[in-house]
């Protein structure tokens, strides 16, 4: 079993090493929460000065144009895709996830609609992340025409849950609380074969390890920019749309962004023939400069060169918890196989919550989830091996000393 100096010779001859310092980390914590808001790239601060001092207080109304504001979001969208196996012209950063999700879902299930009436059934987990479920709730109500949600308990129920009724298949590609990863270009598959259309959720899985929208034969697929693409707080998130369905797929939010021609100013909307048409209204566009900065240091270095790393870092953390911490009742609930895991770690445990907040307070930052699921996500970009190392030893001492049971480990927070 590897010790603290193995750990510090597997930073010295890790290629991915020199990236970390792109980022900005404050040199007493070890974050391990990046697969809920990533570190922020050093060049983040600059550009959101240049944004808001040049761009925004000296070009003012010019800088839609001579700032590239207007077409940021596709220029964003083009420089994401390689990270997700899609093409240029072919992915928007705009909106949030769910509000993309909306998008996305009510395009394809009018799509459907059109093709076949009967299928009026979106396929997914129950497991999934909440807002994904949520917004398809909302839109079969809207709809009224009869469409549900038909839920799985467990991913090997999918292939029975994909009757001659379904529509899509709508599925988050990494359980947010497990880590557990599908298999995409299988599942996408299987829902072709039923006459099922595949809408994938990368939030979990978008720079966090290698993606192929078109190599998976994908529908349509959104995620977030603020975890592994380190795009900051609330950064927009990102839509990918099949080649085969560009110009074909409606959004139900027509607003003027997505209009062929916005400054035409028709009272009419004709839609954008490309994928330009996703786009609803007026982009945040301070925010959605930060993303690039994000996106530049993946440039650096190949999603193969993070995938392995990632996984020598989770194997590690499981290693360590389980020889370190193994007298304490932690049930890991992160798939072992590797082509079963994604970019994170998650053990549940009895007072998961209180054991959270004492790891935190000795600098070792991931989170909390329900059930009692200790969440923690390893960013290859800025995650060192000795952080895991000085993670476990943490969490060894919140165990063995009973931190937890601390009075002010109990509170509750809004955010966990
Ligand atoms: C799978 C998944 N989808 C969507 C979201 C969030 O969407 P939004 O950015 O709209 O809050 C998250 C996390 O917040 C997520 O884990
Ligand atoms: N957007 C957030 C805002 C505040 C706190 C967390 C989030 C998350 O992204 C949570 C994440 N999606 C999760 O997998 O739980």
């Amino acid at each position: 079993m590897p010790n603290r100096d193995d750990c510090l010779q597997l930073d010295a001859h890790d290629p991915l090493a020199p990236l970390r310092a792109a980022f900005e980390l404050p040199p007493s914590v070890v974050y391990l929460d990046g697969n809920s808001l990533g570190a922020r790239p050093r060049a983040a601060a600059a550009r959101a000065a240049q944004v808001v001092q040049q761009e925004w207080g000296e070009g003012l109304i010019r800088s839609w144009n001579s700032a590239g504001w207007f077409a940021l979001p596709r220029r964003l969208g083009d420089r994401l895709a390689p990270l997700i196996g899609a093409g240029a012209g072919e992915v928007l950063v705009t909106d949030t996830t769910s509000v993309n999700l909306f998008k996305l879902l009510g395009a394809l299930l009018r799509l459907q609609h059109e093709r076949d009436a009967r299928r009026r059934v979106i396929v997914s987990e129950r497991g999934n992340f909440p807002t994904d479920l949520h917004i398809a709730q909302g839109l079969a109500r809207m709809l009224r025409q009869g469409h549900e949600l038909r839920l799985v308990d467990r991913a090997e129920d999918i292939p029975a849950a994909l009757g001659d009724d379904v529509a899509v298949l709508m599925l988050t590609q990494v359980d947010y609380r497990t880590g557990a990863l599908h298999d995409m270009a299988a599942l996408t598959r299987l829902a072709h074969e039923r006459g099922a259309l595949a809408l994938w959720d990368l939030a979990h899985s978008a720079g966090a390890l290698p993606v192929d929208l078109r190599g998976a034969d994908a529908d349509a697929a959104v995620g977030c920019t603020y975890k592994y693409l380190n795009g900051g707080p609330g950064a927009p998130a990102f839509l990918w749309i099949a080649p085969r369905w560009q110009g074909v797929l409606e959004t139900p939010l027509s607003g003027w962004w997505g209009h062929a021609e916005p400054f035409a100013m028709e009272p009419q909307y004709r839609p954008d023939a490309g994928i330009g048409r996703f786009l609803c209204g007026t982009q945040g566009i301070v925010s959605q400069a930060l993303v690039e900065c994000g996106l530049e240091v993946f440039e650096r270095t190949d999603m193969a060169a993070v995938r392995h790393k990632s996984l020598a870092l989770t194997d590690l953390f499981i290693a360590l918890v389980e020889q370190r911490c193994g007298a304490h009742p932690l049930t890991l609930i992160t798939p072992r196989q590797h082509e079963r895991r994604g970019s994170q770690v998650s053990w549940q445990h009895p007072q998961g919550y209180a054991v959270m907040q004492a790891l935190i307070g000795r600098g070792v930052i991931g989170d909390y989830r329900e059930p009692g699921i200790l969440r923690f996500g390893f960013t290859p970009l800025y995650t060192r091996f000795i952080d895991v190392w000085d993670a476990v030893e943490a969490l060894r001492a919140v165990l063995d000393g009973e931190e937890w049971k601390q009075e002010r480990f109990q509170v509750r927070t809004a955010v966990t």
